[in-house]
């Protein structure tokens, strides 16, 4: 799969939010996407899955541009998590994936579901029998994930996939995200960039509505202060806002 974005550009009323972006990505590309909060990250994937439509700006899948709706073919080859996902807290982790597995009528789900669960869910006999309402926040991050791989999407877009997960959950999850890699074009975002580092082999970086960086981890890592926090900050140059003064909040009592 090809995936190449036109000078994607999305406005909220006056506010522009992404301004021209530009690329071309394909299968094996894992592209960790960057930027402040409100940079514009999930703005894009909405983007990326329909869910919001582009101020101006062409999205082309293989070379065909996908107009105002995608056809549904286009949307049974991408799996997507924005937001936390919406998990219907009533059935079971099992229950919900075979609710999933029907949507994209997948035959015979149970194997590729108690698989998923089986890896991701390290206590997955205590809870098979509980509602997805008694699942930690991590746990239900992990079944949301799980939901979006089933039917081994070609687009995989991924938003703060690992929040919510301990060390070791966030290990397994990347150890599987990364078992996939060469299947899916993967969009991935994450605050915690230590896990962009593991997995990501392209970055998107987004600031001021305009990409900063589109390019190999590789490239952007070259010429920069080894590990890619200190290199995004490099890039990025925080902007000193006005001192506040909080002398209220931390003089002694
Ligand atoms: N539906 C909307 N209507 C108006 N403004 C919006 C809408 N959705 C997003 N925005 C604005 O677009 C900007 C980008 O938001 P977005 O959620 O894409 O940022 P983000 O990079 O994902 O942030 P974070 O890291 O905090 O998750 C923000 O200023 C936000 O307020």
């Amino acid at each position: 799969m090809e995936l190449e974005l036109r000078q994607l550009t999305k406005s909220f009323g006056p506010k522009t939010v992404l301004r021209d972006v530009s690329l071309t990505a394909e299968t094996g590309y894992c592209v960790g996407v960057l930027g402040r909060n409100g940079a514009g990250k999930s703005t894009l994937f909405n983007l990326l899955i329909n869910v919001l439509l582009p101020t101006s700006g062409q999205i082309l899948l293989d070379g065909e541009t996908l107009g105002a709706t995608f056809p549904v073919a286009v949307k049974r080859r991408m799996g997507a998590l924005i937001n936390q996902g919406h998990l219907v807290e009533q059935l079971t982790a099992e229950e919900y994936l075979q609710f999933v597995a029907r949507i994209y009528e997948l035959p015979d789900a149970s194997h590729r579901i108690n698989s998923l669960l089986g890896h991701l869910l390290e206590e997955y006999d205590t809870v098979r029998r509980k509602r997805l309402s008694s699942f930690s926040t991590g746990m239900k991050q992990k079944v949301a994930v799980a939901s979006c791989l089933l039917h081994r999407p070609e687009l995989l877009i991924l938003d703060e996939p690992l929040n919510g997960l301990d060390v070791f959950s966030a290990e397994r999850m990347l150890e599987l995200l990364g078992s996939y890699r060469a299947q899916a074009l993967t969009f991935i975002s994450s605050h915690n960039l230590a896990h962009i580092e593991k997995i990501a082999t392209h970055l998107l970086i987004i600031d001021g509505s305009e990409v900063k960086y589109w390019g190999t981890m590789q490239e952007f890592l070259q010429g920069r202060e080894a590990y890619l926090n200190d290199a995004l900050l490099q890039l990025l140059h925080p902007a000193s806002t006005a001192a506040q003064n909080l002398t209220w909040l931390t003089t002694e009592r």
